[in-house]
């Protein structure tokens, strides 16, 4: 419950348009409870009024069509201002997630599976759709409702009001706080096993080649089977819990039932209330307890829906990997890079780095060199303050990387990374990503330096061609190059490029290296690559062995 309580401010800002749903659905109740009230008022009284000739059929009749229409159309509205609200709402909690997740997730997190952020993304999010619609509102509509037909009773039929206002109280919170008290922790659970489902699928489908060709398909179906069996076994305990709180539900409603007519036929006898106003408060009780039923159904998908906004507040509060400077500094566009003595380790991990120093001269193009896990994409990685050394001091111009804002930093710095994505879409945007306002000319002349440009202009629809789902409709090689391309677009006047020719045949990666210079011309470069670099494709080459530069 805490968890969803921070997403208050995010209901506060669509508090109109909720609102709005709120009066429609109590409207819709409302006009619901007179209706049939004013239904079992008007057919008994025409019943008992054998003349029919003093008795006004108009006001009554007219009534029942107007309250008929006044439901429909309350209803209608309150669906689709509801719905809109609510929609509306998810994609300001999708924002607000991802404003959270980006200064948050910096590195890749090794504790988080893929499908594990995905489905918190998706699923935990669309959960929540239910808290408003299905849970505050009908809760509320019941409350007022219920309150306002105690007071009508406490006037009417006095006896009644009691037994009427408990069963409506047990109906409307009761029950559904013993159902959320008995399913926290099976809704909880359901959550994290539909979760792990999910990652189970994608793990799945992303590893299904290698999973057939090791002879390990049955041991993963054995225990993807099992986890849906679990998912199965507490959605079944759910719906189970559901359905006796439906029941709890109609017994009350029944029992509220009982006790208004057993105290309308005493107050018949007494004169207190004649017959049609009985059968009008008979059915308007019954009318009162529709709501409950929705209730109970929601009450399942809210304990969820907790689950849910807990495993997401989870995700948005996680610490930050570095302060951002409160007065950021403006960058010297031709400053020296200087690391002096730094020394990092990752979170609970033993050092990747000693003591490293090492400066770079504006223009001046590095490649280091070194054994895998030695270093050099964490060194990257701090160079762009993803996150900060624990000694040690890095400048750019003179300026310690932690007076520069972030933003500041990453449009000075351009990466290419070993994981760097091809997005869905065409190649031409996939390469705007490097600098928005490039011209046809520039991004020919990037995919040339990448040496992608003769296989672009071989395709029917050229840059505007689109690519698969992370690049499928390249190859690993090409897929590459478009990155490349990317990162050579940027006006960044620093290029960091981690295994650029990562992928490459032998021909094309020596073809990249000999543009290499010329591609990057007064551009600081540093590079970190395996492959052997060809005579003066850099200033200077640099090896790292266990986190030392030599
Ligand atoms: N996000 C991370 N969390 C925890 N440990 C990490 C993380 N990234 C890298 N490491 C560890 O830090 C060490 C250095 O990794 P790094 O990627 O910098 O090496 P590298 O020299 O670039 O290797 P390669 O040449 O294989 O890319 C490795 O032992 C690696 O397991």
């Amino acid at each position: 419950m805490k968890a969803l309580l921070t997403f208050l401010p995010l209901f506060r800002q669509r508090s109109g348009a909720l609102l709005l749903a709120l009066t429609l659905s109590l409207i819709t109740l409302v006009a619901g409870v007179f209706l049939l009230g004013t239904s079992g008022w008007f057919i008994t009284a025409t019943a008992l009024t054998t003349a029919g000739l003093g008795f006004n059929l108009f006001v009554p009749s007219a009534m029942v069509r107007g309250l008929s229409f006044v439901r429909i159309l309350a209803r209608y509205g309150e669906r689709l201002v509801g719905h809109n609200a609510t929609l509306k709402l998810l994609s300001d909690l999708r924002g607000w997630l991802f404003a959270r997740l980006f200064p948050r997730f910096p590195l890749p997190d090794r504790s988080l599976r893929h499908g594990d952020l995905v489905s918190r993304l998706t699923a935990d999010v669309d959960a929540l759709d239910t808290a408003f619609l299905v849970a505050i509102g009908p809760l509320v509509s019941a409350i007022v409702v219920g309150g306002a037909m105690t007071a009508i009773l406490t006037w009417l039929l006095p006896a009644a009001a009691l037994p009427y206002g408990l069963a409506l109280a047990a109906a409307a919170l009761g029950v559904p706080a013993t159902m959320v008290l008995v399913t926290r922790q099976a809704g909880r659970d359901s959550v994290a096993a539909q979760a792990e489902l999910r990652m189970g699928v994608l793990d799945g489908v992303h590893g299904h080649g290698d999973l057939v060709l090791l002879g390990a398909l049955g041991t993963a179906a054995q225990a993807f089977s099992e986890t849906s069996s679990e998912a199965r076994r507490l959605r079944l305990r759910l719906g189970a819990v559901t359905s006796l709180g439906n029941l709890a539900v109609q017994a009350l409603a029944a029992l509220a039932l009982v006790g208004t007519l057993w105290a309308g036929l005493s107050g018949l006898d007494a004169g207190m209330v004649d017959g049609p106003v009985m059968a009008g408060l008979l059915l308007a009780v019954l009318g009162s307890f529709e709501i409950t039923g929705l209730i109970v159904r929601s009450t399942s998908k809210a304990t969820q829906a907790m689950a849910a906004a807990e495993r997401l507040v989870a995700l948005a509060e996680q610490p930050m990997p570095v302060d951002e400077p409160g007065h950021p500094l403006p960058i010297p566009v031709q400053g020296t890079i200087a690391l002096d003595r730094i020394s990092f380790a990752y979170p609970g991990l033993p050092a990747v780095l000693h003591d490293l120093s090492l400066t770079v001269a504006p223009g001046e193009r590095i490649a280091i060199t070194g054994p895998s896990g030695s270093g050099k994409s964490t060194l990257l990685r701090l160079l762009l303050r993803l996150a900060d050394p624990q000694a040690g001091s890095i400048t750019i111009g003179g300026t310690a990387l932690p007076q520069l804002g972030s933003t500041t930093i990453h449009a000075h710095m351009a990466l290419l990374s070993q994981d760097s994505p091809v997005f869905i879409d065409t190649i031409r945007n996939n390469l705007l990503i490097g600098r928005a306002e490039a011209s046809d000319a520039d991004l020919w002349a990037a995919l040339a330096q990448a040496q992608l440009d003769e296989h672009v202009r071989a395709l029917p629809k050229g840059l505007d061609t689109i690519l698969g789902e992370s690049g499928r409709t390249l190859s690993a090689g090409q897929a590459r190059r478009l990155c490349l391309a990317r990162a050579l677009l940027s006006n960044a006047p620093v290029l960091l490029l981690d295994e650029p020719t990562n992928a490459l045949d032998r021909d094309t990666e020596e073809a990249f290296f000999k543009v290499l210079a010329t591609a990057t011309q007064g551009r600081t470069v540093i590079m970190v690559t395996h492959a052997a670099i060809p005579e003066g494709t850099v200033d200077r080459v640099l090896t790292m062995e266990n986190g030392v530069l030599g």
